[in-house]
């Protein structure tokens, strides 16, 4: 059996996790591109780097073990032959340039990069036209007489992937397996093919059953799935995740080849706005019975249960429209849950605090949180809910729009204290 990973709630004593630290990426980012490359302002970059190595101090503290994104790649390049080579076609392929010259160029200088790690970081971090021996004598093509006279518009022939260090997204460890996801925006389809060398060629990592994979055409993200328990997720069906992706989920979680545990999944109907972006946005579990919640999300929400149906391979869709702490309680096969308001009641503090990302937390052991130090107001009422904090600076980390639980793939949890697998009513 693949012994590599293995997370059956969000909450059991986190032992391994997967960050990036953000790197030359985002100096990259200018006023103009922010928007496609999802980003809402430009970090100051040593600063945000300092913020997040205190992140991965404060988990190395609490004995999680660190792994770093690229670093896992880099060795997933180098244990095959033909890896690196494949892998800089592949991102070639997804990089968006045209010029068949630039493509050239560009993968002469992937080349002359020897240290696996640093050509990874290469590609994370885009590329400018006067790093590139292009001149227009050697241009093969419209697409590269327009690079090479600087009439793109822009200095950079291939973006930089700034997103990249939201490690929640791209793939979701589910069980002993993971969800290759497809993401919604082309800046983020990019960073799919990190994941995907990663999982097929680590000694460690590679070779993980997939339950939903990067070709299959419907978008969903990693924000969007929450592990709420040893055989129970949750989805969200958001403006990223669309609810054909959850059918296609649910289908091989329940019915797969690989037995992946799971009997029921929730699918969440959210907003389609940015503020409500992916289900762990709008609420993420601090412990055994309590969450974080965005209280714009309070009141009747749409949430479909889905399980194995009564033929094989037919799955049963149940919708309980019902409050939130009602379907989690279910969920988790509790009595109740207690649901703590991002910001509390004051109406200014609670978007202001959601906005960076107040109820975007990760668990290292029940009750035990990461939070971002900047969201006072919830983290007093978190404190005085019994909830112990550990506080990221995070004057800069916070302008990508992500927080804890978006910086982090877990890749093993214990399970928690009680295994929460009985369904209620
Ligand atoms: N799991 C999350 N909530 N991730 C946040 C991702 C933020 C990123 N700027 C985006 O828009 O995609």
């Amino acid at each position: 059996m693949y012994e590599g990973l293995n997370v059956r709630s969000e909450i059991g004593r986190l032992r391994k996790v997967m960050l990036y630290r953000p790197g030359n990426e985002l100096l990259n980012l200018s006023p103009d591109t922010l928007g496609p490359l999802l980003f809402d302002d430009i970090p100051f970059l040593e600063e945000a780097q300092r913020e997040h190595d205190a992140f991965a101090q404060m988990l190395r503290d609490e004995g999680v073990e660190v792994l770093y994104l690229d670093e896992l790649v880099a060795e997933a390049l180098d244990a095959a032959p033909s890896a690196r080579g494949a892998f800089c076609e592949r991102w070639l392929d997804e990089s968006g340039l045209c010029g068949r010259a630039a493509r050239r160029a560009v993968r002469e200088l992937l080349d002359s990069i020897d240290d696996t790690r640093a050509l990874v970081d290469k590609c994370i971090e885009g590329v400018r036209a006067d790093e590139l021996d292009l001149s227009s004598s050697q241009a093969a093509s419209l697409a590269d007489l327009m690079l090479t006279d600087g009439n793109a518009g822009s200095p950079l022939v291939v973006d930089p992937i700034p997103n990249i260090y939201f490690t929640r997204d791209t793939f979701s460890v589910i069980g002993e397996g993971v969800s290759i996801n497809s993401m919604l925006s082309r800046t983020r389809r990019r960073e799919g093919v990190f994941g995907e060398f990663m999982l097929r060629y680590h000694p460690e990592y590679g070779g993980a059953p997939q339950w939903y994979t990067s070709s299959q055409p419907h978008n969903i993200e990693g924000g969007d799935i929450l592990v709420l328990g040893a055989d129970v997720i949750g989805v969200g069906i958001s403006e990223r995740t669309s609810p054909a992706a959850i059918d296609e989920l649910a289908h091989r979680l329940l019915w797969g080849g690989p037995v992946s545990g799971i009997e029921r999944v929730y699918a969440f109907s959210i907003p389609h706005k940015r503020s409500f972006m992916h289900l762990d946005t709008v609420f993420t579990q601090v412990d055994v019975d309590a969450f974080t919640v965005h209280p714009g999300i309070l009141g009747t929400l749409h949430v479909f249960e889905l399980s194995r149906g009564g033929r094989p391979g037919s799955v049963r869709i149940r919708r309980l429209d019902d409050t939130l702490d009602v379907i989690l309680a279910r969920a988790l096969g509790l009595d109740a849950v207690r649901l703590i308001k991002c910001g509390g009641d004051d109406p200014i503090a609670s978007v202001r605090e959601q906005w960076n990302d107040g109820s975007n937390t990760l668990a290292v052991a029940p009750g035990r949180v990461l939070v971002y130090q900047r969201n006072a107001v919830t983290n007093d009422i978190l404190a005085r809910e019994g909830i112990e904090l550990l506080e990221i600076p995070s004057a800069e980390l916070s302008r990508g729009r992500g927080g804890p639980h978006c910086m982090s793939m877990a890749f093993w949890r214990d399970p928690p204290p009680r295994m929460m697998t009985k369904v209620t009513g």
